[in-house]
């Protein structure tokens, strides 16, 4: 989402008007294979309309982590139109990168996001995957796909922020040293059960983990419109999940000057 809160429109089937929008253009071949110029028309077709991404500013932060880490694999949790796909895909393969995997809910939005991906050369580097995060990140890890998180972007349904965290670290997929976590919206909409998760100590951890896995997710903190986007209040996580609350965090806010939102950066430094 753009710092800039003015009055978009958020007409129901914006998504593909976009594509229209993009594929329309008179100078389709100059835009082609350029990443850069693909999240320019998005950038401009979302100051008409609303549309969720993380935009350029946000961007930079996970950027800067890109240039520092070098993953080999990069995930995120939430592709939408492909904007961070496109944006972190790109810089993850100009760092000498393998794979950028993009996990979406919606088939419809992994369709579009899949023909901007093509149209800015990136076919054969992102892979959107359709399903729920949970599902798809054990598909991902049985599969011997991904081995170790080394740099995690975390943008999807709020109230599964910590649940998949937790997820990757009964997973074994959060190493100490290795594991970077981005996790963007954490001031607006804001994601208070996932900051405290990822700053708490081990021993306060470890006392949550004792009362047993968690069996729904956290609505607390959340507004009833973040809780019923995309999953509704009803869903549940698919599996047992308890976590490894040994694990050690050091997690810090970074902001954007003048931004209205801002995204935790948490690294795994250790396991007590
Ligand atoms: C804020 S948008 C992602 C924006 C995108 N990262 C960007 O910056 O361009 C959130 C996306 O997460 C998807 N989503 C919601 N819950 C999900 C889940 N449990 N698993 C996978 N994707 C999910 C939604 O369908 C939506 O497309």
């Amino acid at each position: 989402m753009s710092g800039k809160q003015t009055q978009r429109s958020r007409e129901v089937g914006r998504e593909l008007k976009l594509l229209h929008f993009i594929y329309g253009q008179q100078n389709l071949d100059t835009i082609q294979n350029n990443p850069q110029k693909v999240l320019n028309l998005i950038d401009e077709f979302s100051e008409t309309y609303h549309l969720m991404t993380v935009g350029p500013e946000k961007g930079e932060i996970v950027l800067d982590l890109i240039t520092e880490r070098k993953p080999q694999i990069m995930i995120e949790l939430g592709c939408y139109v492909g904007y961070s796909a496109i944006l972190f895909g790109d810089a993850v393969r100009r760092a000498g990168g393998k794979k950028y995997y993009s996990l979406e809910l919606n088939p419809e939005y992994a369709a579009i996001a899949n023909m901007l991906v093509d149209l800015a050369g990136l076919r054969d580097f992102v892979r959107i995957l359709v399903g729920r995060s949970d599902v798809l990140l054990d598909r991902l890890h049985s599969g011997g796909d991904v081995k170790e998180v080394e740099l995690l972007f975390i943008d999807h349904y709020k109230p599964a922020y910590t649940i998949d965290l937790k997820l990757c670290e009964q997973l074994g997929l959060i190493v100490p040293g290795v594991s970077v976590i981005a996790a963007d919206n954490v001031i607006y909409p804001g994601n208070p059960p996932y900051l405290e998760y990822v700053r708490s100590s081990v021993e306060k951890k470890r006392a949550e983990a004792a009362k047993g896995p968690a069996k729904s997710y956290t609505m607390e903190g959340f507004a009833a419109t973040t809780v019923q986007a995309y999953m509704g209040s009803e869903n549940v996580p698919k599996f047992e999940i308890l976590g490894n609350p040994s694990l050690v965090y050091e997690s810090v806010l970074r902001q954007p000057e003048g931004h209205a939102d801002a995204i935790e950066v948490t690294r795994c430094v250790g396991e007590q």
